[in-house]
């Protein structure tokens, strides 16, 4: 099961149970156990499943969940914060600084993703302004060298490494010793998969800790090893100091569900998420957003910042004052299209749009994805002026709908296809109707210090109805602030709930 639909049972898990009249306890344990199956399907460990079981039963009190509350929201929440305290292990991983050498180790088993990952982060950090290098102390695979080698040169990042030279360790000291000397901000030190004996791997990794002494070592581990994530995991924490997991191959099959494990095992948080085979499908791990993505709420402020990035600067004082007054058209429809085609990588920018889940935009399919969009916009062209600029659905009759389809070349099922695409992406931007839309880097810092009343403005009315009012969306930060959380997160949070 890929996480897009774990997300999926879970949500329905809950619809079916806010659907029933009362809600005690045979009905609350129906929809645990619905969701307890579909996290087991996603290769959650049972002991994890079993314990999140329990305590979500603790948090939820049946009373809470009499006729008046809002029981989705209640049930979510639970599960959201459930969710969250298991790929948080509450203590961030060492963060390297600009400037100053650090030495990050990589370790994981064979095919996990160990190298490629290792140039993804290197070259993540060379784009923001860093010296990084990567040395290639894998002396047991053959193709090693000659994969690191080449992946750097790509990416113009130094590298260092050996066809002749058989020590591990003695390779890791002289690439770390001549990267400190030119001054490299972050070397990378890749440490071989793959030996006869699981045991020499492991012993090899601890010599090279131990000679290069790494300021973080970092886990590799393929997202798609299933129940075998957590002692996997767990077997490298015990050899070598793990200090943060990068899971791998997000993108196509993975059932996701190792991932909660490895953190569950080596107690590590997770950094970055590695989403396809090129070089810049790495992404910045946040626990909140993602779980918040998991569960099909929509991430606002991934979204936000994605606007911000996906939307050319002249284009987004317009485009977000459009936004705030619900008036989303089609030749908005048709101008955002022609962005994300520009920007790429779609399936990203549509997974953070709150309302929408991976499975609509499924990575892996980008290609059809975009040569949707591209039939899409040959069918808006030819539109006229009136029918771009309106947003009354009505305007579409079926006469305009047979003239656009012979305009365009396209069958009159498509074009009432893109109609509807259109009809779901203005329904849930009219969300966004009455936002006020901070600028560029405001948002973090705005929503971190927000109180509830501030927040209640920004917050649609129809949602701030569904929580309980000013009521219950004060007794909700209050939680949230108990735990750490803020109203960033709630924001996060909140988007799109009410599909
Ligand atoms: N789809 C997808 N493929 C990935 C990702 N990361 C790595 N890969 C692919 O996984 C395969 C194995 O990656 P490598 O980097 O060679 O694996 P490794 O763990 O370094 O293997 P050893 O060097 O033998 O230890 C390659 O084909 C990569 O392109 C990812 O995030 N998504």
């Amino acid at each position: 099961m890929v996480l897009a639909q774990l997300g999926g049972s879970i949500s329905r898990a809950i619809q079916q149970m806010s659907n029933a009249t009362i809600i005690d306890e045979k009905v609350l344990n129906e929809c645990l156990n619905e969701i307890t199956r579909a996290l087991l399907q996603s290769d959650v460990q049972f002991k994890l499943v079993r314990d999140m079981q329990t305590n979500i039963k603790k948090i939820v009190n049946l009373d809470d969940l009499a006729a008046g509350h809002n029981k989705r929201k209640i049930i979510q929440q639970a599960i959201f914060n459930e969710l969250c305290t298991i790929l948080d292990p509450g203590k961030p991983s060492f963060t390297p600084k600009k400037g100053k050498s650090s030495v990050i180790m990589f370790v994981g088993l064979q095919g996990s993703g160990k190298t490629t990952t290792c140039t993804k982060y290197a070259y993540y950090h060379q784009k923001k302004g860093w010296k990084p290098a990567l040395v290639c102390a894998d002396t047991f695979r053959a193709g090693a060298f000659d994969q690191l080698k080449q992946n750097a040169t790509k990416a113009k990042i130094p590298f260092y490494g050996s066809y002749t030279e058989s020590d591990p360790m003695r390779i890791a000291v002289e690439g770390v010793e001549r990267f400190k000397q030119e001054n490299c901000d972050l070397i990378i030190v890749d440490t071989s998969g793959r030996h006869k004996q699981e045991a020499s791997l492991f012993e090899e990794m601890r010599q090279v800790a131990e000679a290069t002494k790494p300021d973080l070592v970092i886990f590799v581990m393929d997202s798609s090893i299933g129940q075998a994530a957590f002692d996997q995991a767990q077997a490298f924490k015990q050899s070598v100091s793990v200090g943060a997991v990068i899971i791998t191959k997000m993108d196509g099959h993975a059932k996701g569900g190792g991932a909660l494990s490895a953190v569950a095992a080596t107690k590590s948080p997770i950094i970055f998420i590695g989403t396809g085979e090129h070089i810049d499908e790495f992404e910045v791990f946040d626990v909140k957003p993602f779980v918040s993505r998991l569960l099909g709420m929509g991430d606002w402020s991934g979204f936000m910042d994605k606007i911000h990035e996906v939307v050319p600067m002249d284009q987004q004082p317009e485009l977000l004052q459009k936004l705030s007054e619900g008036n989303f058209t089609l030749r908005i429809m048709y101008e955002q299209f022609q962005n994300i085609l520009k920007m790429g990588p779609i399936g990203q920018v549509f997974s953070m749009l709150p309302g929408f889940s991976a499975e609509l935009m499924p990575k892996g399919h980008e290609k059809e994805s975009q040569a949707k969009l591209k039939r899409y916009m040959t069918i808006m062209d030819s539109m006229t002026n009136e029918e771009l600029d309106n947003s009354n659905p009505k305007l579409m009759t079926e006469s305009r709908i047979i003239r656009i389809a012979r305009g365009s070349g396209r069958p009159p099922r498509e074009v009432m296809d893109m109609l509807e695409e259109y009809k779901r992406l203005a329904k849930v931007w009219s969300k966004m109707k009455g936002l006020k839309i901070p600028k560029k880097g405001e948002m973090s810092a705005l929503s971190r210090n927000m109180n509830a009343q501030q927040m209640s403005k920004v917050l649609p009315q129809q949602m701030l109805k569904q929580i309980g009012g000013m009521g219950g969306l004060q007794g909700l930060m209050k939680q949230m602030g108990s735990m750490g959380g803020s109203a960033k997160d709630m924001m996060g949070m909140f988007g799109g709930v009410d599909k």
